[in-house]
């Protein structure tokens, strides 16, 4: 039977990093929905209209060049309040979580929407401007010209997008465990995420 773990938090709060590491430590897969959100952005800059992009996406689109850019990170957070660009990559989301062998989702909706019915939750989060600054740190060594005021102007206006859409907004599961990290580096950040799937193991699996 898979076990199901559902991480889901604001942009650049860690939860990539510490899904990542958590997948590696029990040996199960990681799926990044992210990216699903991302593929589809990147298309509606190229010029597709949303929902057919997203109703035509393929798991190859996920690993895609250039999905990590800040204007395709915009352009994820535009389309994903279309209901009907939700709802095409619902069952590509959940047919992951059912995968053998176990499964970690980030996201936005996972613990709400996507996987309500996850073993173990997560929401990871940290203030928006300590999320600024890794975001900021991470972009600068990556090569991108950018500056640590436009990153924050960029953060706080995806978390409103995200948190105010009428459908599945970004939101703490009501059985998820809170992680802020604002005060924790990503070594403490890993271990409490990982100490909090242990509890929700045991509490599952008696
Ligand atoms: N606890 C931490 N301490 C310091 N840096 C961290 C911590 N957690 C993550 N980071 C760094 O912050 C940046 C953002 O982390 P990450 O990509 O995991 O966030 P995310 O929530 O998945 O972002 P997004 O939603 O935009 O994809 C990365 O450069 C990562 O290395
Ligand atoms: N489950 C999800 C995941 C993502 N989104 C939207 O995509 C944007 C990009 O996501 P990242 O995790 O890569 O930052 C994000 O801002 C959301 O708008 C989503 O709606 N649901």
């Amino acid at each position: 039977m898979g076990f199901t773990i559902a991480i889901d938090g604001p942009a650049a709060s860690g939860k990539g990093t510490i899904s990542k590491a958590v997948a590696r430590h029990y040996d199960f897969g990681h799926l990044d929905t992210g990216l699903l959100y991302r593929a589809v952005g990147r298309r509606m800059l190229d010029g597709q209209e949303p929902v057919a992009a997203a109703k035509a996406l393929l798991a190859e689109d996920l690993a895609a060049d250039g999905l990590r850019i800040p204007e395709v990170a915009q352009a994820a957070s535009k389309v994903a309040v279309i209901p009907e660009v939700r709802a095409a990559l619902v069952d590509f989301q959940r047919a992951y979580a059912r995968r053998a062998g176990g499964a970690v989702l980030d996201g936005r909706d996972i613990g709400t929407v996507i996987c309500p019915d996850a073993e173990a939750k997560l929401f990871i989060t940290a203030s928006a401007e300590v999320r600024a600054r890794r975001r900021y740190d991470e972009l600068c060594a990556n090569g991108v010209q950018t500056d640590y005021q436009t990153v924050l102007a960029d953060t706080r206006e995806r978390d409103h997008r995200d948190s105010s859409r009428a459908d599945a907004p970004l939101l703490a599961a009501g059985d998820a465990v809170v992680l802020d990290t604002s005060d924790m580096d990503i070594g403490a950040a890993v271990s409490a995420a990982i100490a909090a799937v242990d509890a929700a193991y045991a509490r599952t699996h008696g």
